[in-house]
Formats: structure tokens, C-alpha cells, sequence
């Protein structure tokens, strides 16, 4: 008798169960009161994409979280300065715990929490849950890119807005992840720069999908969803370069118009808007607000990297080399510059009236 050949898990070292969903949950419960908070932050952000809420939302933290300590330092900043700009600006702070990369690199908070590739997830999944409870807390909106249809099941409860990004706004499996998302999504287009594949994904995730997923159990189920209505693009640049400017949101609304798509419009000032230099945000961001300001109200928000000191640092072996607060992914403007330009595009917006135009 010929021996039995392994034909699977050949490439595979180990897999290790986690906590389902509700166990997690139960550890760490959202209280009626947060609930009922996520769920008046998700309100205001349907009334700014039907137009009915003229503020701009705008999402704004570090490119990556990687210290606890740091992230909630930072949301504590920021809930000051949201609520001195609640008349004209909805600050949604930028909490991203899963990190796409173009190739290899550290993923982020959720895959490897102590950031020296022991990849200890089941840790990665109770910090990340900790720190958007601290946040909802701390009153303030979450956004967070999902790069994977589980983890929604472990945080999905505490976020008021979520993305796709550039390097999945393709993928089905993302699409479908996203008509069953209880929160608006914004679809970023393409690393080439290209809007059909996020038109294609706000077309296909408004409908209803039938796809595998897990329940609340942690179980292999078959997940049925409504469709969200909630979707929008965000504009990041590509590699032909920027898109923020007047011409190309004239070019994407007739995109999206001729695809039956309401155009609305996040610019994300960094990525490719920003060439991948931190210091051009403000560019950027002064550009769209002064757009917004002459009328253009397909512009909804903005997404801006910030962090509680300038630019970025490198991730070595050696982690006692880490400065605090500092990301470790792409360069970020610092907290004096994050002030700076939040009161200033509040007092233009304030000084245009924006919010009060019929
Ligand atoms: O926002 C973060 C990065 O731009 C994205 O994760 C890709 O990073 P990388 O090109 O450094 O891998
Ligand atoms: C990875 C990100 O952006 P993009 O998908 O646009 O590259 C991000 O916003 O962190």
C-alpha cells in the first residue's frame, strides 16, 4: 500500500485558536450608554453624506497606533480641540490597528501587538478592543481601516466609520465585508490612481451578498447581508500623482454621476495626495477646505495623519529605541500643526458660513 501523501497544511507552521467574538465582548462590553453615543456619531455622519449636516468630517490621527499609552494621549488632545470646532467640523479620530502593505512590513497593532513578530493576536485583538472602548469613553468618533472580514466581529460595535483601502477597494471579499458593515465606508481608489474599482466596490457593496464568514460564536457560517447604503470615495492620489484638485473632482463626479453614484468625496491629504511627504498635508487640506468654501459640496470630509510628534521612525529589533509617540509607519504632522490647522480651517469655515448656507 502506497503511504498516505499530506496534500494540505504543507505551508503551514501552526494555527492557534483565538477567543470567539462574544467571549471577547464579554471580557470587554460596550455599556447602553457607548452604544447609544456610536450610534448618534453614525447619525451625524449620514446626515453630512445626504448634505443635510453641512459640517466637514474629518478623520484625523496616526497613520498606525502601535502604543496604547501614546493613542489615548492623543485622543484625549484631540476631544479637547473636537469640541472647540463641533460647529463646523466633526473630528473623527483615525485609529488604524490593521496595516496594508506593499509588500512586507509590520501590520499593525491587531497582528503583532509587541511589535517583534510573535504575531500574538489573541493580545492584538483585546488591546485593540480596550483602546476604542477608552475612546468611546473619552467621546470621540473611531474610524479604522478593516483589512479582514473577522475582525469586525471582535470591534466593529465601537466604530462610528470605516475604509477600505487602496489595496483591497478591488477585492470581493472587502465589497461583501462592506454590505454588511453597520457604519459608513469610504472606498479608496486605486494605488494606480484609478476610481472604477472604488465605484465598482460602492455599486456592489450597496447591494445584498450571501457570503462565508464567522457568527459571534467565532463558527464558519454563511453571512446574508442588507447592502450599505453608507459608501463613499476617497480620494488619495496614485501613482500618476495627486487628485484632489478642482479638475479631477470635476472628472470623479462625472465618474460617479454616470455610474448612478451620489458623488461624495473624501480627500485623504496624505498618501499620494501628498507624494508620501507629511509636510504637504496642509497643502492639500488648504486646497479642498478653500473648493468646499467655494461651493463645492460634494466634498464631505477629509482624512488627515497626524500623530503626537512629526514625522516617523524606524522599526528595529531593538524597541527601547522607540520614541514616544512617534508613528512607525508613514510620516505624520505633529500635535502643534495638527491645532494649527484644525482652528484655521475652523474660522474659514466659520468666517464663509459654511454650515449655515441653505
Ligand atoms: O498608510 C500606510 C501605508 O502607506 C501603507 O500601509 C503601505 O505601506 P508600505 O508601502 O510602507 O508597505
Ligand atoms: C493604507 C492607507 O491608505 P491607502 O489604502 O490609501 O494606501 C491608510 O490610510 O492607512
Amino acid at each position: 500500500m502506497s503511504p498516505f501523501h499530506p496534500t494540505q497544511d504543507i505551508n503551514v507552521l501552526e494555527t492557534i485558536a483565538l477567543s470567539s467574538p462574544n467571549e471577547l465582548k464579554a471580557e470587554l462590553p460596550l455599556t447602553a450608554e457607548g452604544s447609544e453615543q456610536i450610534a448618534e456619531y453614525r447619525e451625524q455622519l449620514h446626515d453630512i453624506l445626504r448634505g443635510e449636516d453641512k459640517r466637514l468630517a474629518i478623520t484625523i490621527g496616526p497613520c498606525s497606533i502601535h502604543n496604547k499609552e501614546a493613542g489615548i494621549e492623543y485622543a484625549r488632545k484631540l476631544k479637547t480641540l473636537a469640541d472647540k470646532v463641533s460647529d463646523q467640523i466633526l473630528l473623527v479620530m483615525r485609529v488604524y490597528f490593521e496595516k496594508p502593505r506593499t509588500t512586507v512590513g509590520w501590520k499593525g497593532l491587531i497582528n503583532d501587538p509587541h511589535l517583534n513578530d510573535t504575531f500574538d493576536i489573541q493580545t492584538g485583538m483585546r488591546v485593540a478592543r480596550t483602546i476604542l472602548l477608552e475612546i468611546a469613553e473619552i467621546g470621540l468618533p473611531a474610524a479604522t481601516e478593516l483589512l479582514e472580514p473577522i475582525t469586525p466581529q471582535y470591534i466593529a460595535d465601537l466604530l462610528t466609520l470605516t475604509a477600505i483601502g487602496a489595496r483591497t477597494t478591488e477585492s470581493p471579499t472587502h465589497r461583501q465585508m462592506a454590505s454588511g458593515l453597520s457604519m459608513p465606508v469610504g472606498y479608496k481608489n486605486g494605488t494606480d490612481g484609478g476610481l472604477q474599482v472604488a465605484i465598482d466596490a460602492m455599486v456592489a457593496a450597496r447591494s445584498q451578498h450571501a457570503f462565508l464568514g464567522i457568527d459571534a460564536e467565532g463558527r464558519t457560517c454563511v453571512v446574508h447581508t442588507k447592502g450599505n447604503e453608507w459608501g463613499h470615495l476617497i480620494l488619495r492620489g496614485g501613482r500618476t500623482g495627486s487628485n484632489y484638485d478642482a479638475e479631477n473632482l470635476k472628472a470623479a463626479t462625472e465618474k460617479l454621476s454616470k455610474a448612478g453614484v451620489s458623488p461624495r468625496f473624501v480627500v485623504d491629504c496624505s498618501h499620494a495626495n501628498s507624494n508620501k511627504d507629511f509636510k504637504k498635508q496642509s497643502l492639500v487640506l488648504k486646497d479642498v477646505v478653500d473648493q468646499r468654501i467655494a461651493g463645492n459640496d460634494t466634498i464631505i470630509g477629509l482624512m488627515i495623519e497626524s500623530n503626537l510628534h512629526e514625522g516617523n521612525q524606524k522599526l528595529t529589533s531593538d524597541l527601547s529605541l522607540l520614541k514616544h509617540g512617534i508613528s512607525i509607519t508613514d510620516g505624520c504632522i505633529g500635535w502643534e500643526e495638527t491645532e494649527e490647522l484644525i482652528l484655521n480651517t475652523h474660522a474659514k469655515l466659520k468666517a464663509a458660513q459654511v454650515v449655515t448656507q441653505s
